[in-house]
Protein backbone atom coordinates (compact mmCIF):
# COMPACT_ATOMS: atom_id res chain seq x y z
CA UNK A 1 0.00 0.00 0.00
CA UNK A 2 0.77 3.78 -0.11
CA UNK A 3 1.03 6.76 1.66
CA UNK A 4 -0.43 8.39 -1.39
CA UNK A 5 -4.21 9.21 -1.08
CA UNK A 6 -6.46 8.03 -4.11
CA UNK A 7 -9.94 9.19 -4.29
CA UNK A 8 -12.29 6.87 -2.50
CA UNK A 9 -13.94 5.44 -6.29
CA UNK A 10 -16.46 2.44 -6.35
CA UNK A 11 -15.58 0.47 -9.50
CA UNK A 12 -17.88 -1.49 -11.23
CA UNK A 13 -17.58 -4.37 -13.52
CA UNK A 14 -17.65 -3.74 -17.36
CA UNK A 15 -19.11 -6.33 -20.07
CA UNK A 16 -20.74 -7.63 -22.75
CA UNK A 17 -23.64 -5.42 -22.70
CA UNK A 18 -21.81 -2.59 -21.73
CA UNK A 19 -19.78 -2.59 -24.68
CA UNK A 20 -22.01 -3.32 -27.20
CA UNK A 21 -23.62 0.14 -26.97
CA UNK A 22 -20.50 1.43 -28.79
CA UNK A 23 -20.49 -1.31 -31.51
CA UNK A 24 -22.85 -0.52 -33.61
CA UNK A 25 -22.10 -0.67 -37.64
CA UNK A 26 -21.40 2.77 -40.11
CA UNK A 27 -24.88 4.16 -40.86
CA UNK A 28 -26.28 4.65 -44.54
CA UNK A 29 -24.94 8.29 -45.00
CA UNK A 30 -21.63 7.89 -43.68
CA UNK A 31 -18.54 7.54 -45.41
CA UNK A 32 -14.27 7.18 -44.84
CA UNK A 33 -14.20 10.21 -43.45
CA UNK A 34 -17.69 10.71 -41.53
CA UNK A 35 -17.04 7.39 -39.60
CA UNK A 36 -13.32 8.70 -38.41
CA UNK A 37 -10.06 8.87 -39.47
CA UNK A 38 -7.12 7.48 -37.17
CA UNK A 39 -3.55 9.07 -37.13
CA UNK A 40 -0.99 6.31 -35.96
CA UNK A 41 2.51 6.86 -34.76
CA UNK A 42 4.16 4.01 -33.64
CA UNK A 43 6.92 1.72 -33.84
CA UNK A 44 10.60 1.76 -34.11
CA UNK A 45 13.35 0.23 -35.63
CA UNK A 46 13.96 -1.88 -32.59
CA UNK A 47 10.16 -2.53 -32.48
CA UNK A 48 8.80 -2.36 -35.96
CA UNK A 49 5.55 -5.46 -35.33
CA UNK A 50 4.46 -2.96 -32.98
CA UNK A 51 3.49 -0.54 -35.39
CA UNK A 52 1.44 -3.89 -37.86
CA UNK A 53 -0.07 -4.62 -34.58
CA UNK A 54 -1.79 -1.70 -33.87
CA UNK A 55 -2.72 -1.09 -37.04
CA UNK A 56 -4.78 -4.46 -36.95
CA UNK A 57 -6.28 -4.09 -34.04
CA UNK A 58 -7.58 -1.02 -35.37
CA UNK A 59 -8.88 -1.75 -39.22
CA UNK A 60 -9.82 -5.21 -37.85
CA UNK A 61 -12.26 -3.03 -35.31
CA UNK A 62 -13.50 -0.87 -38.71
CA UNK A 63 -12.39 2.27 -38.61
CA UNK A 64 -13.32 4.76 -41.81
CA UNK A 65 -9.15 4.75 -42.56
CA UNK A 66 -6.11 4.57 -40.99
CA UNK A 67 -3.13 7.20 -41.35
CA UNK A 68 -0.08 5.47 -40.21
CA UNK A 69 3.49 8.03 -39.71
CA UNK A 70 6.06 5.89 -38.43
CA UNK A 71 9.96 4.65 -39.43
CA UNK A 72 10.72 3.10 -43.18
CA UNK A 73 10.91 -0.33 -42.18
CA UNK A 74 7.39 -0.07 -40.03
CA UNK A 75 6.09 1.69 -42.92
CA UNK A 76 7.07 -1.18 -45.36
CA UNK A 77 5.61 -4.05 -42.99
CA UNK A 78 2.27 -2.26 -42.87
CA UNK A 79 1.74 -1.57 -46.13
CA UNK A 80 2.75 -5.03 -47.78
CA UNK A 81 0.18 -6.81 -44.98
CA UNK A 82 -2.31 -3.47 -44.98
CA UNK A 83 -2.85 -1.76 -48.28
CA UNK A 84 -5.73 0.65 -46.94
CA UNK A 85 -3.42 2.63 -44.73
CA UNK A 86 -2.75 5.50 -45.78
CA UNK A 87 0.67 6.92 -45.34
CA UNK A 88 0.50 10.54 -46.33
CA UNK A 89 -0.11 12.87 -43.51
CA UNK A 90 -3.33 14.08 -43.54
CA UNK A 91 -6.37 15.25 -41.29
CA UNK A 92 -7.66 12.62 -38.59
CA UNK A 93 -9.87 12.61 -36.05
CA UNK A 94 -7.93 11.15 -33.29
CA UNK A 95 -4.51 9.70 -32.74
CA UNK A 96 -2.98 6.49 -31.40
CA UNK A 97 0.95 6.95 -30.54
CA UNK A 98 3.32 5.12 -28.28
CA UNK A 99 3.23 1.53 -28.73
CA UNK A 100 6.96 0.17 -30.24
CA UNK A 101 8.74 2.98 -28.90
CA UNK A 102 11.07 3.15 -25.81
CA UNK A 103 11.60 7.06 -24.48
CA UNK A 104 14.92 6.23 -23.79
CA UNK A 105 17.03 6.58 -26.72
CA UNK A 106 13.74 7.63 -28.68
CA UNK A 107 15.09 9.82 -32.06
CA UNK A 108 14.50 13.84 -31.84
CA UNK A 109 13.07 14.30 -34.32
CA UNK A 110 10.41 11.66 -33.41
CA UNK A 111 9.99 13.34 -29.67
CA UNK A 112 9.17 16.65 -31.59
CA UNK A 113 6.15 14.90 -33.86
CA UNK A 114 4.77 13.12 -30.88
CA UNK A 115 4.63 16.31 -29.39
CA UNK A 116 2.83 18.04 -32.36
CA UNK A 117 0.42 15.63 -32.08
CA UNK A 118 -0.33 15.83 -28.48
CA UNK A 119 -0.63 19.76 -28.78
CA UNK A 120 -3.12 19.58 -32.00
CA UNK A 121 -6.00 19.20 -29.02
CA UNK A 122 -7.53 16.02 -31.13
CA UNK A 123 -8.32 12.96 -28.45
CA UNK A 124 -4.99 10.51 -28.37
CA UNK A 125 -4.35 7.54 -27.26
CA UNK A 126 -0.92 7.19 -25.76
CA UNK A 127 0.90 4.18 -24.96
CA UNK A 128 4.35 2.57 -24.21
CA UNK A 129 6.91 5.41 -25.12
CA UNK A 130 5.45 8.31 -25.45
CA UNK A 131 3.73 8.16 -21.84
CA UNK A 132 6.47 10.75 -20.84
CA UNK A 133 4.87 13.44 -23.37
CA UNK A 134 1.75 13.74 -21.59
CA UNK A 135 2.59 16.94 -20.39
CA UNK A 136 2.25 18.46 -23.92
CA UNK A 137 -1.38 17.20 -24.51
CA UNK A 138 -4.17 19.81 -25.52
CA UNK A 139 -7.11 17.41 -25.80
CA UNK A 140 -8.52 14.25 -24.42
CA UNK A 141 -6.12 11.84 -23.56
CA UNK A 142 -6.83 7.96 -22.32
CA UNK A 143 -3.30 6.17 -21.74
CA UNK A 144 -2.58 2.36 -21.89
CA UNK A 145 -0.28 1.12 -19.52
CA UNK A 146 1.20 -1.86 -17.97
CA UNK A 147 2.01 -1.95 -14.33
CA UNK A 148 6.04 -1.21 -15.30
CA UNK A 149 4.94 1.18 -17.74
CA UNK A 150 2.42 3.12 -14.96
CA UNK A 151 5.27 2.88 -11.74
CA UNK A 152 8.10 4.88 -14.58
CA UNK A 153 5.28 7.57 -15.27
CA UNK A 154 4.41 7.47 -11.58
CA UNK A 155 8.49 7.74 -10.51
CA UNK A 156 9.01 10.94 -13.32
CA UNK A 157 6.46 12.98 -11.03
CA UNK A 158 8.03 11.74 -7.87
CA UNK A 159 5.80 9.44 -6.60
CA UNK A 160 7.71 6.26 -5.27
CA UNK A 161 6.38 2.71 -5.76
CA UNK A 162 7.08 -0.71 -6.93
CA UNK A 163 5.28 -2.86 -9.89
CA UNK A 164 4.29 -5.69 -7.03
CA UNK A 165 2.14 -2.77 -5.46
CA UNK A 166 0.70 -0.95 -8.13
CA UNK A 167 -0.62 -4.95 -9.47
CA UNK A 168 -1.98 -6.04 -5.98
CA UNK A 169 -3.50 -2.50 -5.92
CA UNK A 170 -4.69 -1.64 -9.18
CA UNK A 171 -7.61 0.26 -8.33
CA UNK A 172 -5.96 2.66 -5.98
CA UNK A 173 -2.99 3.83 -8.82
CA UNK A 174 -5.24 3.97 -11.52
CA UNK A 175 -7.63 6.67 -9.70
CA UNK A 176 -4.45 8.12 -8.45
CA UNK A 177 -3.00 8.88 -11.89
CA UNK A 178 -6.17 10.08 -13.49
CA UNK A 179 -6.65 12.07 -10.64
CA UNK A 180 -2.61 13.52 -10.51
CA UNK A 181 -2.75 13.56 -14.43
CA UNK A 182 -5.86 14.39 -15.71
CA UNK A 183 -6.17 11.75 -17.83
CA UNK A 184 -8.29 8.71 -18.52
CA UNK A 185 -6.37 5.61 -17.20
CA UNK A 186 -6.88 2.10 -18.59
CA UNK A 187 -4.54 -0.01 -16.12
CA UNK A 188 -3.86 -3.09 -17.98
CA UNK A 189 -3.72 -6.82 -16.41
CA UNK A 190 -5.46 -10.01 -16.17
CA UNK A 191 -8.50 -7.36 -14.48
CA UNK A 192 -8.00 -4.01 -15.95
CA UNK A 193 -9.30 -0.67 -14.57
CA UNK A 194 -10.54 2.15 -15.97
CA UNK A 195 -10.99 5.31 -14.43
CA UNK A 196 -11.99 8.66 -16.51
CA UNK A 197 -11.06 12.35 -15.11
CA UNK A 198 -11.17 16.10 -16.76
CA UNK A 199 -8.62 17.56 -18.14
CA UNK A 200 -9.62 20.66 -16.11
CA UNK A 201 -8.65 21.54 -12.58
CA UNK A 202 -5.93 20.35 -10.62
CA UNK A 203 -5.23 16.81 -8.82
CA UNK A 204 -6.86 18.46 -5.82
CA UNK A 205 -10.29 19.22 -7.11
CA UNK A 206 -10.37 17.52 -10.60
CA UNK A 207 -13.76 15.24 -11.28
CA UNK A 208 -12.72 11.48 -11.54
CA UNK A 209 -15.48 10.21 -14.08
CA UNK A 210 -16.47 6.22 -14.30
CA UNK A 211 -14.28 3.71 -12.69
CA UNK A 212 -14.84 0.65 -14.25
CA UNK A 213 -13.22 -2.66 -14.19
CA UNK A 214 -13.37 -5.27 -17.03
CA UNK A 215 -12.01 -9.40 -16.15
CA UNK A 216 -10.05 -11.05 -18.79
CA UNK A 217 -12.48 -13.80 -20.22
CA UNK A 218 -8.66 -15.84 -21.06
CA UNK A 219 -5.23 -15.87 -19.70
CA UNK A 220 -3.85 -16.43 -22.76
CA UNK A 221 -4.10 -12.44 -23.55
CA UNK A 222 -0.51 -12.59 -21.39
CA UNK A 223 1.33 -12.76 -24.96
CA UNK A 224 3.93 -10.16 -26.85
CA UNK A 225 2.55 -7.52 -28.95
CA UNK A 226 -1.25 -8.06 -26.95
CA UNK A 227 -1.50 -4.92 -25.83
CA UNK A 228 -0.35 -3.44 -29.15
CA UNK A 229 -3.38 -5.04 -30.60
CA UNK A 230 -5.75 -3.21 -27.78
CA UNK A 231 -4.07 0.21 -28.09
CA UNK A 232 -5.06 -0.09 -31.72
CA UNK A 233 -8.45 -1.40 -30.75
CA UNK A 234 -9.11 1.35 -28.88
CA UNK A 235 -7.42 4.27 -31.19
CA UNK A 236 -10.16 3.21 -33.63
CA UNK A 237 -13.07 3.51 -31.26
CA UNK A 238 -12.16 6.80 -30.17
CA UNK A 239 -11.69 7.82 -33.60
CA UNK A 240 -15.35 6.56 -34.46
CA UNK A 241 -16.43 7.94 -31.59
CA UNK A 242 -14.91 11.34 -31.92
CA UNK A 243 -18.76 13.55 -32.34
CA UNK A 244 -19.76 11.52 -28.79
CA UNK A 245 -16.29 12.70 -27.31
CA UNK A 246 -16.67 16.22 -28.67
CA UNK A 247 -20.21 16.39 -27.31
CA UNK A 248 -19.15 15.01 -23.60
CA UNK A 249 -19.93 17.63 -21.61
CA UNK A 250 -19.74 16.24 -18.03
CA UNK A 251 -15.95 17.23 -17.98
CA UNK A 252 -15.19 13.84 -16.52
CA UNK A 253 -13.74 11.84 -19.07
CA UNK A 254 -16.55 9.81 -19.07
CA UNK A 255 -17.27 8.78 -23.00
CA UNK A 256 -13.38 7.97 -23.21
CA UNK A 257 -13.37 5.87 -19.98
CA UNK A 258 -16.12 3.39 -21.34
CA UNK A 259 -14.69 3.69 -24.98
CA UNK A 260 -11.32 2.30 -22.94
CA UNK A 261 -13.76 -0.06 -20.96
CA UNK A 262 -15.07 -1.56 -24.38
CA UNK A 263 -11.43 -1.44 -26.18
CA UNK A 264 -10.53 -4.26 -23.13
CA UNK A 265 -13.30 -6.02 -23.39
CA UNK A 266 -13.77 -6.75 -27.01
CA UNK A 267 -9.85 -7.40 -26.61
CA UNK A 268 -10.89 -10.14 -23.86
CA UNK A 269 -13.66 -11.45 -26.16
CA UNK A 270 -11.64 -11.84 -29.21
CA UNK A 271 -8.73 -13.64 -27.62
CA UNK A 272 -11.02 -16.08 -25.87
CA UNK A 273 -12.58 -16.54 -29.80
CA UNK A 274 -9.28 -17.10 -31.33
CA UNK A 275 -7.77 -18.90 -28.65
CA UNK A 276 -10.75 -21.35 -27.89
CA UNK A 277 -8.83 -22.86 -25.17
CA UNK A 278 -5.39 -23.16 -26.56
CA UNK A 279 -2.59 -20.95 -26.64
CA UNK A 280 -2.64 -17.54 -29.80
CA UNK A 281 -0.38 -14.60 -30.50
CA UNK A 282 -1.31 -11.18 -30.70
CA UNK A 283 -2.52 -11.21 -34.62
CA UNK A 284 -4.85 -13.56 -33.40
CA UNK A 285 -7.00 -11.33 -31.30
CA UNK A 286 -6.90 -8.69 -34.00
CA UNK A 287 -8.49 -11.43 -36.38
CA UNK A 288 -11.08 -12.96 -34.22
CA UNK A 289 -12.34 -9.30 -33.90
CA UNK A 290 -14.57 -9.15 -36.52
CA UNK A 291 -16.27 -12.15 -35.23
CA UNK A 292 -16.45 -10.72 -32.13
CA UNK A 293 -18.07 -7.51 -32.92
CA UNK A 294 -20.78 -9.49 -34.85
CA UNK A 295 -21.75 -11.86 -32.02
CA UNK A 296 -22.07 -8.49 -29.70
CA UNK A 297 -23.84 -6.40 -32.07
CA UNK A 298 -26.47 -9.65 -32.45
CA UNK A 299 -26.74 -9.60 -28.77
N1 LIG B 1 6.56 -7.25 -31.67
C1 LIG B 1 6.75 -6.03 -31.17
O1 LIG B 1 7.15 -5.10 -31.88
C2 LIG B 1 6.47 -5.79 -29.75
C3 LIG B 1 6.73 -4.54 -29.22
N2 LIG B 1 6.50 -4.24 -27.95
C4 LIG B 1 6.86 -2.89 -27.53
O2 LIG B 1 8.03 -3.03 -26.77
C5 LIG B 1 8.19 -1.88 -25.98
C6 LIG B 1 8.59 -2.31 -24.60
O3 LIG B 1 7.47 -2.88 -23.93
P1 LIG B 1 7.68 -3.92 -22.76
O4 LIG B 1 6.40 -3.96 -22.02
O5 LIG B 1 8.18 -5.20 -23.28
O6 LIG B 1 8.87 -3.28 -21.99
P2 LIG B 1 9.01 -2.38 -20.70
O7 LIG B 1 7.79 -1.70 -20.25
O8 LIG B 1 10.21 -1.54 -20.95
O9 LIG B 1 9.30 -3.50 -19.64
C7 LIG B 1 10.51 -4.07 -19.58
C8 LIG B 1 10.48 -4.87 -18.27
O10 LIG B 1 10.41 -6.20 -18.63
C9 LIG B 1 11.36 -6.91 -17.86
N3 LIG B 1 11.81 -8.06 -18.59
C10 LIG B 1 12.34 -8.08 -19.83
N4 LIG B 1 12.63 -9.35 -20.18
C11 LIG B 1 12.26 -10.13 -19.14
C12 LIG B 1 12.33 -11.52 -18.89
N5 LIG B 1 12.77 -12.39 -19.82
N6 LIG B 1 11.87 -11.97 -17.72
C13 LIG B 1 11.39 -11.13 -16.79
N7 LIG B 1 11.32 -9.78 -16.97
C14 LIG B 1 11.75 -9.31 -18.12
C15 LIG B 1 12.46 -5.92 -17.60
O11 LIG B 1 13.11 -6.29 -16.44
P3 LIG B 1 14.74 -6.21 -16.34
O12 LIG B 1 15.28 -7.00 -17.48
O13 LIG B 1 15.08 -4.75 -16.43
O14 LIG B 1 15.01 -6.80 -15.00
C16 LIG B 1 11.68 -4.63 -17.43
O15 LIG B 1 11.26 -4.49 -16.08
C17 LIG B 1 6.86 -1.13 -26.01
O16 LIG B 1 7.02 -0.01 -26.85
C18 LIG B 1 5.92 -2.13 -26.63
O17 LIG B 1 4.88 -1.49 -27.36
C19 LIG B 1 5.90 -5.21 -27.04
O18 LIG B 1 4.54 -4.92 -27.08
C20 LIG B 1 6.18 -6.63 -27.44
C21 LIG B 1 5.91 -6.88 -28.93
N1 LIG C 1 -2.65 -12.83 -16.85
C1 LIG C 1 -3.38 -12.18 -17.77
N2 LIG C 1 -4.64 -12.56 -18.04
C2 LIG C 1 -5.36 -11.92 -18.98
N3 LIG C 1 -4.91 -10.86 -19.69
C3 LIG C 1 -3.66 -10.44 -19.44
C4 LIG C 1 -2.84 -11.06 -18.48
N4 LIG C 1 -1.64 -10.43 -18.49
C5 LIG C 1 -1.73 -9.45 -19.40
N5 LIG C 1 -2.93 -9.45 -19.98
C6 LIG C 1 -3.40 -8.55 -21.04
O1 LIG C 1 -2.52 -8.69 -22.15
C7 LIG C 1 -2.16 -7.42 -22.66
C8 LIG C 1 -0.65 -7.24 -22.47
O2 LIG C 1 -0.26 -5.93 -22.84
P1 LIG C 1 1.22 -5.44 -22.60
O3 LIG C 1 1.66 -5.74 -21.23
O4 LIG C 1 1.26 -4.04 -23.07
O5 LIG C 1 2.06 -6.36 -23.57
P2 LIG C 1 2.81 -6.00 -24.91
O6 LIG C 1 3.64 -4.78 -24.61
O7 LIG C 1 3.65 -7.19 -25.21
O8 LIG C 1 1.80 -5.72 -25.96
C9 LIG C 1 -3.01 -6.40 -21.91
O9 LIG C 1 -4.20 -6.16 -22.61
C10 LIG C 1 -3.32 -7.11 -20.59
O10 LIG C 1 -4.53 -6.67 -20.02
Amino acid sequence: MTDHQSPSLTFTDFGAADAAAFLAPPQPGDDKYSRGVLGVMTGSSSFPGAALLGVEGATRTGVGMVRYLGPGRATRMVLQRRPEVVTADGRVQAWLIGSGMAAEGRDPSVTAALIEVLSHGHPVVVDAGALDLLEHATGPVVITPHAGELLTLLSSHGISTSRADITADAEHWAALTAQLLGVTVLLKGHLTHVVGAAQAGNSADRALGPAVRVTAPTTELATAGSGDVLAGILGALVATHHEELDADDDGNGGVLARLAATAATLHGLAGERASGGGPIVALDIAHALPATIAALRAR
